[in-house]
């Protein structure tokens, strides 16, 4: 039989049939994924194939199906190890918010470099748009101008206010969507909103923790009445991007991309070379400076583990 896997506790899963029925299920066998060496082999977002245990209410899950794509995070011990965090994504949301908490430019251009290598559509969603003062409004201008010309849609909302969360609800429609950030931004808020119904399913969740399991570094998933699944990833400060050389990272900066064909120099890192033609967009202003900073940061960031 086929499943979806929808909640994840590392040594159980949760399995949704295409009927809607919900199965805890154990793996038999290993999963593994070429090349890089994970802490957990399925994860929420995943097409399996499981079996019934004889005489027993629970599965066994024997097959994954291809995934699409994934995305990981990095182990927080030092073992080079990553997590995977959800698979088979049509979309991922950052939550940000400009005051309490104040997200960084860095942080949301970490987020949108780690969907780009993942080839993963990314939306950026500002909330709290109530407690924005005009000034807080013109920098949000600001903000907005950056990314949508990069090709981001953005989104300005009040979660608990229900200001504009029907334009982020109208592209949930049969999609796999994550959502992410930091804590406080208000996103168990919107989902609260998206899903008025949850509360029915944060029961589940204390059942779940009865059986002595944590979910609180594991994704969830949770479907929509209109077609299409969420994915929460609580307490996932930082997404993390396993084996990306740093002669690909300009490539994960859309404006970055466009402009370092014109390099002079093939192997051009656009930090100090001349004929940069990453760098002069950067003089011309055609490139924002904040973006050029966090590719900056990021490329030492990597230099740092070579
Ligand atoms: N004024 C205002 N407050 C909001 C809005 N959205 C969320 N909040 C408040 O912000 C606080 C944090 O919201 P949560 O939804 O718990 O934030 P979270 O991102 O899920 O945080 P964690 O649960 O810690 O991950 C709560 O006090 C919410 O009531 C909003 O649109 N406007
Ligand atoms: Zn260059």
């Amino acid at each position: 039989m086929q499943g979806l896997i929808t909640k994840s506790t590392g040594s159980w899963y949760q399995v949704q049939t295409p009927e809607g029925h919900k199965l805890d299920c154990r793996i038999k066998g290993k999963f593994r994924i070429k090349g890089i060496t994970t802490t957990n082999p399925l994860a929420v977002g995943d097409v399996v194939d499981f079996e019934m245990e004889p005489e027993q209410q629970t599965g066994v899950i024997t097959k994954l199906h291809e995934r699409k794509n994934y995305i990981i995070r990095k182990s927080i011990n030092l073992s080079r190890q990553a997590q995977i965090i959800a698979a088979n994504l049509d979309q991922a949301f950052l939550v940000v918010t400009l005051a309490s908490p104040r997200t960084s430019l860095g942080f949301i251009d970490r987020f949108l470099v780690t969907a780009e290598a993942y080839h993963i559509p990314a939306r950026l969603i500002f909330n709290k748009l109530d407690l924005f003062s005009d000034e807080g409004l013109e920098i949000l201008a600001d903000y907005r101008a950056i990314y949508e010309n990069l090709g981001y849609p953005c989104y300005q909302i009040s979660a608990t206010k229900n200001i504009n969360v029907n334009q982020v609800i109208e592209v949930l429609q049969d999609k796999t969507s994550l959502f992410s950030g930091h804590s406080g931004v208000g996103k168990s808020s919107l989902i609260n909103n998206i899903l008025p119904e949850l509360s029915l399913r944060t029961t589940e969740v204390s059942e779940w923790h009865d059986k002595g399991m944590h979910t609180t570094t594991f994704a969830e998933m949770y479907e929509l009445p209109f077609g299409g699944f969420i994915i929460d990833t609580p307490g996932i400060r930082e997404f993390g991007i396993v084996d990306i050389e740093q002669q690909e990272l300009g490539r994960l900066f859309p404006e970055i991309r466009t402009h370092m064909e014109n390099c002079r120099f093939k192997n051009c890192r656009h930090i100090n070379e001349p004929g940069c033609a990453v760098l002069a967009a950067v003089e011309t202003g055609e490139i924002e400076p904040s973006r050029y900073d966090s590719y900056l940061s990021m490329y030492h960031g990597n230099d740092t583990r070579a």
